[in-house]
Protein backbone atom coordinates (compact mmCIF):
# COMPACT_ATOMS: atom_id res chain seq x y z
CA UNK A 1 0.00 0.00 0.00
CA UNK A 2 1.49 3.42 -0.80
CA UNK A 3 1.47 5.98 1.42
CA UNK A 4 1.00 9.50 0.45
CA UNK A 5 4.13 11.94 1.33
CA UNK A 6 2.75 13.82 4.25
CA UNK A 7 0.11 10.68 5.79
CA UNK A 8 2.41 10.00 8.51
CA UNK A 9 2.36 13.40 10.15
CA UNK A 10 -1.55 13.83 9.71
CA UNK A 11 -1.84 10.08 10.70
CA UNK A 12 -0.07 11.11 13.83
CA UNK A 13 -1.28 14.35 14.51
CA UNK A 14 -4.55 12.78 16.94
CA UNK A 15 -2.31 11.38 19.03
CA UNK A 16 -0.68 13.36 21.85
CA UNK A 17 1.98 11.20 23.25
CA UNK A 18 4.35 8.74 21.40
CA UNK A 19 6.65 6.75 23.63
CA UNK A 20 9.66 4.36 22.46
CA UNK A 21 10.29 1.76 24.55
CA UNK A 22 14.16 0.52 24.26
CA UNK A 23 16.29 -2.05 25.92
CA UNK A 24 19.98 -2.60 25.33
CA UNK A 25 20.02 -6.01 25.83
CA UNK A 26 16.92 -8.80 24.77
CA UNK A 27 15.11 -10.55 27.83
CA UNK A 28 14.99 -7.91 30.53
CA UNK A 29 11.44 -7.66 30.00
CA UNK A 30 11.13 -4.75 27.37
CA UNK A 31 7.79 -5.71 26.26
CA UNK A 32 6.16 -6.87 29.51
CA UNK A 33 7.16 -3.40 30.51
CA UNK A 34 5.73 -1.83 27.44
CA UNK A 35 2.56 -3.74 27.63
CA UNK A 36 2.31 -3.35 31.00
CA UNK A 37 2.63 0.76 30.95
CA UNK A 38 -0.03 0.45 28.30
CA UNK A 39 -2.32 -1.34 30.96
CA UNK A 40 -1.64 1.41 33.39
CA UNK A 41 -2.28 4.40 31.40
CA UNK A 42 -5.22 2.96 30.22
CA UNK A 43 -6.32 1.70 33.70
CA UNK A 44 -6.29 5.49 34.53
CA UNK A 45 -8.55 6.46 32.30
CA UNK A 46 -6.03 7.38 28.95
CA UNK A 47 -6.56 5.74 25.26
CA UNK A 48 -3.80 3.71 24.49
CA UNK A 49 -2.13 2.10 21.32
CA UNK A 50 0.85 -0.39 21.51
CA UNK A 51 2.96 -0.99 18.26
CA UNK A 52 5.02 -3.45 18.05
CA UNK A 53 7.89 -3.00 15.98
CA UNK A 54 9.90 -5.83 17.18
CA UNK A 55 9.50 -7.15 13.32
CA UNK A 56 11.66 -10.67 13.94
CA UNK A 57 10.05 -11.60 17.61
CA UNK A 58 7.01 -9.87 18.17
CA UNK A 59 5.77 -10.46 21.40
CA UNK A 60 2.93 -7.68 21.97
CA UNK A 61 0.10 -9.47 20.61
CA UNK A 62 0.71 -12.92 22.61
CA UNK A 63 1.25 -10.80 26.17
CA UNK A 64 -2.23 -8.63 25.25
CA UNK A 65 -4.10 -12.15 24.62
CA UNK A 66 -4.63 -11.29 21.17
CA UNK A 67 -2.42 -13.41 18.76
CA UNK A 68 -5.03 -15.37 17.24
CA UNK A 69 -6.41 -12.16 15.92
CA UNK A 70 -5.69 -10.37 12.40
CA UNK A 71 -6.01 -6.85 11.36
CA UNK A 72 -8.78 -5.13 9.19
CA UNK A 73 -8.46 -3.21 6.43
CA UNK A 74 -10.75 -0.28 5.49
CA UNK A 75 -10.91 2.60 3.39
CA UNK A 76 -8.91 4.53 5.61
CA UNK A 77 -6.11 1.88 6.52
CA UNK A 78 -5.65 -0.90 9.08
CA UNK A 79 -7.61 -1.33 11.84
CA UNK A 80 -5.66 -1.52 15.07
CA UNK A 81 -6.73 -4.76 16.68
CA UNK A 82 -8.68 -3.52 20.42
CA UNK A 83 -8.30 -5.38 23.22
CA UNK A 84 -11.24 -4.18 25.36
CA UNK A 85 -13.93 -5.12 22.89
CA UNK A 86 -16.25 -2.18 22.44
CA UNK A 87 -14.90 -0.35 25.19
CA UNK A 88 -11.34 0.73 22.55
CA UNK A 89 -9.42 2.28 24.92
CA UNK A 90 -6.51 0.07 24.21
CA UNK A 91 -5.34 -1.20 20.32
CA UNK A 92 -2.25 -2.82 19.16
CA UNK A 93 -0.70 -3.24 16.09
CA UNK A 94 1.46 -5.80 15.16
CA UNK A 95 3.75 -7.57 12.34
CA UNK A 96 2.50 -10.98 14.35
CA UNK A 97 -1.34 -9.73 12.85
CA UNK A 98 -0.06 -9.86 8.98
CA UNK A 99 2.00 -13.36 9.20
CA UNK A 100 0.30 -16.71 7.88
CA UNK A 101 1.00 -18.21 11.15
CA UNK A 102 2.50 -18.03 14.76
CA UNK A 103 5.72 -19.88 13.07
CA UNK A 104 6.63 -17.63 10.24
CA UNK A 105 9.55 -15.77 10.62
CA UNK A 106 10.37 -12.68 9.37
CA UNK A 107 13.85 -12.55 7.47
CA UNK A 108 13.57 -9.23 5.89
CA UNK A 109 16.67 -6.89 4.95
CA UNK A 110 16.80 -3.39 6.26
CA UNK A 111 14.91 -1.85 3.73
CA UNK A 112 12.20 -3.81 3.78
CA UNK A 113 11.65 -3.40 7.61
CA UNK A 114 12.12 0.12 7.35
CA UNK A 115 9.21 0.35 4.55
CA UNK A 116 7.07 -2.08 7.07
CA UNK A 117 7.74 0.55 9.91
CA UNK A 118 6.71 3.71 7.73
CA UNK A 119 3.48 1.87 6.78
CA UNK A 120 2.60 1.11 10.66
CA UNK A 121 3.18 4.97 11.25
CA UNK A 122 0.87 6.33 8.51
CA UNK A 123 -1.08 3.39 7.35
CA UNK A 124 -2.67 2.47 10.62
CA UNK A 125 -6.15 3.94 11.71
CA UNK A 126 -4.87 4.75 15.41
CA UNK A 127 -7.67 7.51 16.09
CA UNK A 128 -7.88 10.00 19.06
CA UNK A 129 -4.66 8.33 21.48
CA UNK A 130 -3.60 9.54 24.26
CA UNK A 131 -0.83 7.56 24.57
CA UNK A 132 0.98 5.47 21.70
CA UNK A 133 3.55 3.10 23.24
CA UNK A 134 5.97 1.58 20.88
CA UNK A 135 7.76 -1.60 21.67
CA UNK A 136 11.24 -1.82 19.96
CA UNK A 137 13.60 -4.66 19.48
CA UNK A 138 16.76 -4.92 21.59
CA UNK A 139 19.88 -3.03 20.40
CA UNK A 140 20.45 -0.32 18.20
CA UNK A 141 19.12 -1.67 14.52
CA UNK A 142 17.81 -1.03 11.27
CA UNK A 143 14.12 -0.52 13.21
CA UNK A 144 15.51 1.88 15.96
CA UNK A 145 16.90 4.19 13.09
CA UNK A 146 14.09 3.94 11.13
CA UNK A 147 11.71 4.59 13.56
CA UNK A 148 13.16 7.87 15.20
CA UNK A 149 14.27 9.10 11.41
CA UNK A 150 10.30 8.80 10.47
CA UNK A 151 8.98 9.94 13.63
CA UNK A 152 10.45 13.11 13.64
CA UNK A 153 7.72 15.57 12.38
CA UNK A 154 5.43 14.09 14.93
CA UNK A 155 7.72 15.63 17.46
CA UNK A 156 8.07 12.27 20.12
CA UNK A 157 7.98 12.57 23.82
CA UNK A 158 10.89 10.19 24.25
CA UNK A 159 12.62 6.94 25.06
CA UNK A 160 11.91 4.97 28.64
CA UNK A 161 14.80 2.76 28.88
CA UNK A 162 14.46 -1.01 30.39
CA UNK A 163 17.33 -2.89 31.86
CA UNK A 164 17.69 -5.49 34.41
CA UNK A 165 20.27 -4.95 37.05
CA UNK A 166 23.10 -6.85 36.22
CA UNK A 167 26.19 -4.99 35.22
CA UNK A 168 26.34 -6.35 31.33
CA UNK A 169 22.75 -4.82 30.94
CA UNK A 170 23.49 -1.92 32.39
CA UNK A 171 26.83 -1.92 30.40
CA UNK A 172 24.28 -2.41 27.10
CA UNK A 173 21.79 0.37 28.18
CA UNK A 174 24.32 2.28 28.15
CA UNK A 175 24.79 2.47 24.77
CA UNK A 176 21.53 2.58 24.11
CA UNK A 177 21.32 6.57 26.08
CA UNK A 178 24.09 7.05 24.13
CA UNK A 179 21.56 6.61 20.50
CA UNK A 180 19.44 8.32 22.24
CA UNK A 181 21.95 11.01 22.48
CA UNK A 182 23.06 10.79 18.93
CA UNK A 183 19.62 11.15 17.50
CA UNK A 184 18.16 13.78 19.77
CA UNK A 185 15.56 11.23 21.13
CA UNK A 186 14.53 12.87 24.55
CA UNK A 187 15.47 10.39 27.23
CA UNK A 188 12.00 10.23 29.51
CA UNK A 189 14.08 7.56 32.03
CA UNK A 190 15.24 4.24 32.96
CA UNK A 191 13.41 1.48 34.61
CA UNK A 192 14.99 -1.18 35.90
CA UNK A 193 13.15 -4.12 35.51
CA UNK A 194 14.18 -7.83 37.38
CA UNK A 195 14.91 -5.68 40.55
CA UNK A 196 14.64 -8.07 43.42
CA UNK A 197 12.04 -10.89 44.13
CA UNK A 198 9.54 -9.81 46.43
CA UNK A 199 8.37 -13.79 48.46
CA UNK A 200 4.89 -13.66 48.21
CA UNK A 201 4.65 -15.52 51.41
CA UNK A 202 6.99 -13.50 53.61
CA UNK A 203 7.30 -10.32 51.32
CA UNK A 204 11.14 -10.70 51.92
CA UNK A 205 13.11 -8.87 48.86
CA UNK A 206 15.83 -10.65 48.08
CA UNK A 207 18.43 -9.10 44.83
CA UNK A 208 18.88 -11.81 43.29
CA UNK A 209 20.61 -9.87 40.13
CA UNK A 210 21.47 -7.23 42.92
CA UNK A 211 19.49 -3.82 42.66
CA UNK A 212 20.30 -0.42 42.34
CA UNK A 213 22.19 -0.46 38.98
CA UNK A 214 19.94 1.45 37.15
CA UNK A 215 19.28 4.26 39.75
CA UNK A 216 22.85 4.66 40.31
CA UNK A 217 23.29 4.74 35.93
CA UNK A 218 20.06 7.45 35.67
CA UNK A 219 22.27 9.23 38.16
CA UNK A 220 25.28 9.12 36.50
CA UNK A 221 23.73 10.17 33.07
CA UNK A 222 21.04 12.69 34.88
CA UNK A 223 18.17 11.16 33.26
CA UNK A 224 15.38 10.42 35.61
CA UNK A 225 14.93 6.93 37.55
CA UNK A 226 11.33 5.91 36.72
CA UNK A 227 11.05 3.32 39.32
CA UNK A 228 12.06 -0.77 40.22
CA UNK A 229 10.03 -3.58 38.96
CA UNK A 230 10.40 -6.76 40.80
CA UNK A 231 10.74 -10.48 39.62
CA UNK A 232 6.85 -11.26 40.10
CA UNK A 233 5.63 -14.77 39.06
CA UNK A 234 2.40 -13.14 37.87
CA UNK A 235 3.92 -11.54 35.23
CA UNK A 236 4.60 -15.01 33.81
CA UNK A 237 0.88 -15.34 35.02
CA UNK A 238 -0.79 -12.50 32.99
CA UNK A 239 1.02 -12.55 29.81
CA UNK A 240 1.09 -16.66 29.43
CA UNK A 241 -2.00 -17.67 30.27
CA UNK A 242 -5.75 -17.05 28.48
CA UNK A 243 -8.45 -16.34 30.63
CA UNK A 244 -11.64 -18.93 30.43
CA UNK A 245 -14.75 -17.26 29.20
CA UNK A 246 -16.07 -15.89 32.81
CA UNK A 247 -12.77 -15.23 34.09
CA UNK A 248 -11.62 -11.76 34.60
CA UNK A 249 -9.81 -9.89 31.81
CA UNK A 250 -5.99 -8.97 31.31
CA UNK A 251 -7.00 -5.99 32.46
CA UNK A 252 -9.03 -6.88 35.16
CA UNK A 253 -6.27 -9.30 36.56
CA UNK A 254 -3.48 -7.02 36.02
CA UNK A 255 -5.80 -3.81 37.82
CA UNK A 256 -5.79 -6.34 40.50
CA UNK A 257 -1.90 -7.31 40.52
CA UNK A 258 1.12 -6.05 43.07
CA UNK A 259 2.56 -4.45 39.53
CA UNK A 260 -0.20 -2.15 38.62
CA UNK A 261 0.35 -0.15 41.95
CA UNK A 262 4.11 -0.52 40.66
CA UNK A 263 3.44 0.55 36.98
CA UNK A 264 0.61 3.29 38.33
CA UNK A 265 3.58 5.00 39.95
CA UNK A 266 5.66 4.51 36.68
CA UNK A 267 3.54 5.93 34.08
CA UNK A 268 2.20 9.01 36.43
CA UNK A 269 6.11 10.03 35.75
CA UNK A 270 5.45 9.77 32.35
CA UNK A 271 4.32 12.93 30.20
CA UNK A 272 0.66 14.43 30.91
N1 LIG B 1 9.43 -8.37 36.42
C1 LIG B 1 9.33 -9.61 35.94
N2 LIG B 1 9.07 -10.66 36.76
C2 LIG B 1 8.96 -11.93 36.27
N3 LIG B 1 9.09 -12.25 34.98
C3 LIG B 1 9.36 -11.25 34.11
C4 LIG B 1 9.48 -9.89 34.54
N4 LIG B 1 9.74 -9.12 33.44
C5 LIG B 1 9.76 -9.97 32.39
N5 LIG B 1 9.54 -11.24 32.78
C6 LIG B 1 9.52 -12.45 31.92
O1 LIG B 1 10.78 -12.50 31.24
C7 LIG B 1 10.61 -12.96 29.90
C8 LIG B 1 11.20 -11.92 28.94
O2 LIG B 1 10.39 -10.75 29.00
P1 LIG B 1 10.08 -9.89 27.71
O3 LIG B 1 9.63 -10.75 26.56
O4 LIG B 1 9.20 -8.77 28.14
O5 LIG B 1 11.55 -9.36 27.41
P2 LIG B 1 12.10 -8.54 26.17
O6 LIG B 1 13.22 -7.71 26.69
O7 LIG B 1 11.01 -7.81 25.48
O8 LIG B 1 12.61 -9.69 25.25
P3 LIG B 1 13.04 -9.66 23.70
O9 LIG B 1 14.52 -9.58 23.72
O10 LIG B 1 12.53 -10.96 23.17
O11 LIG B 1 12.39 -8.47 23.04
C9 LIG B 1 9.11 -13.18 29.71
O12 LIG B 1 8.83 -14.56 29.88
C10 LIG B 1 8.46 -12.36 30.80
O13 LIG B 1 7.22 -12.91 31.23
S1 LIG C 1 11.06 -16.31 54.37
FE1 LIG C 1 12.32 -17.01 52.71
S2 LIG C 1 11.83 -19.18 52.55
FE2 LIG C 1 10.25 -18.27 53.82
S3 LIG C 1 8.63 -17.81 52.45
FE3 LIG C 1 9.87 -15.99 52.56
S4 LIG C 1 11.41 -16.13 50.99
FE4 LIG C 1 10.46 -18.12 51.18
Amino acid sequence: MASAPDSLETRLQTVKHIILVLSGKGGVGKSSVSTQLALSLCNAGHKVGVLDIDLCGPSIPRMLGVDNQQVRQASAGWVPVYIDGEAQRLCCMSIAFLLPNKEASVVWRGPKKTAMIRQFLSDVCWGDLDYLVIDTPPGTSDEHMAVVEYLKAANPDGAVLVTTPQNVALADVRKELNFCRQVDLPILGVIENMSGYVCPHCTECTNIFSSGGGEAMAKEFEVPFLGRVPIDPTVTHLFESTPAPGQLSLMERFAASNLATVFNAIAAKLPR
